[in-house]
């Protein structure tokens, strides 16, 4: 089964995600960067409103790879009380030196690594997520401006990085600019979650207010899909959301 993913930035928003069957809700403020944080007070409003109906994830902000800097924001994120935190992988810096000490800092949240389809690295994604003790990968877009996921990437090469992230044990989630034509497709390849956030907008524009209609037909598309894929494929042996 695939969870549906909804990014939101504030606890009105939480609501209304959550009325169109939303499994995992996200917290990012879409204003600051692909994976924009919202503010500590922000998030502890959102937790208070979900009330633990649903898991709740959080992005740290579209941080360089610096060690300190990453694993102070991954640790204050977790101590707000989220279930997972997301941590995007972005080109240059010390990327090992972080996962090294994401690995040895035991936050009460479960971690997340986000690579950019658009933004390309050497960095191998299971490797990585072993090292920093992650225990899901996902793929995403950094320039939302430019196009979906699927204008980066292959379908194949999509459906590589779930397949053999989930061979390494680890939850794949699968995001960037999607729209409702791209549901059925990557849900074939079986991901554990796929996320939205433009295509829950007015106008698909991922800045402006949630329209609850398109909210909604997300929601319905994913729930079915997900059950037109298990009929399809052996069910993914996976019990966690992420
Ligand atoms: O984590 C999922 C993202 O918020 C997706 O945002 P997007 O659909 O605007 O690319």
């Amino acid at each position: 089964m695939t969870h549906f993913l909804a990014s939101v930035r504030n606890a009105a928003e939480a609501e209304c995600v959550l009325a169109a069957g939303a499994d995992i809700v996200d917290l990012k403020e879409p204003d600051e960067g692909a994976l924009g944080a919202v503010a500590p007070s922000v998030v502890r409003a959102c937790l208070r409103t979900i009330g633990g109906r649903k898991p709740v994830s959080a992005t740290v902000g579209d941080l360089p790879m610096n060690p300190a800097v990453v694993t102070d924001a991954v640790a204050a994120t977790a101590e707000l009380g989220v279930d997972t935190v997301k941590l995007g992988i972005l080109v240059g810096g010390d990327p090992w030196g972080c996962f090294e000490v994401l690995g040895s800092l035991g936050t009460p949240a479960d971690l997340v690594l986000v690579f950019f389809g658009d933004m390309p690295t050497d960095i191998d994604p299971v490797e990585a997520a072993r090292a920093s003790g992650a225990n899901g990968v996902m793929l995403d877009t950094a320039g939302k401006e430019r196009g979906s996921l699927t204008d980066h990437m292959t379908l194949g090469e999509i459906g590589r990085f779930v397949d053999r992230a989930h061979h390494a044990g680890l939850q794949v989630g699968l995001a960037g600019s999607l729209r409702p034509h791209h549901v059925q497709p990557l849900l074939g390849l079986r991901p554990d979650v796929i996320g939205f956030r433009g295509a829950l907008c007015e106008q698909s524009a991922r800045g402006s207010n949630l329209d609850p209609n398109a909210c909604a037909e997300i929601g319905r598309l994913v729930a079915a899909g997900g059950t037109a894929t298990e009929a399809r494929f052996e069910a993914h042996a996976t019990s966690a959301v992420w």
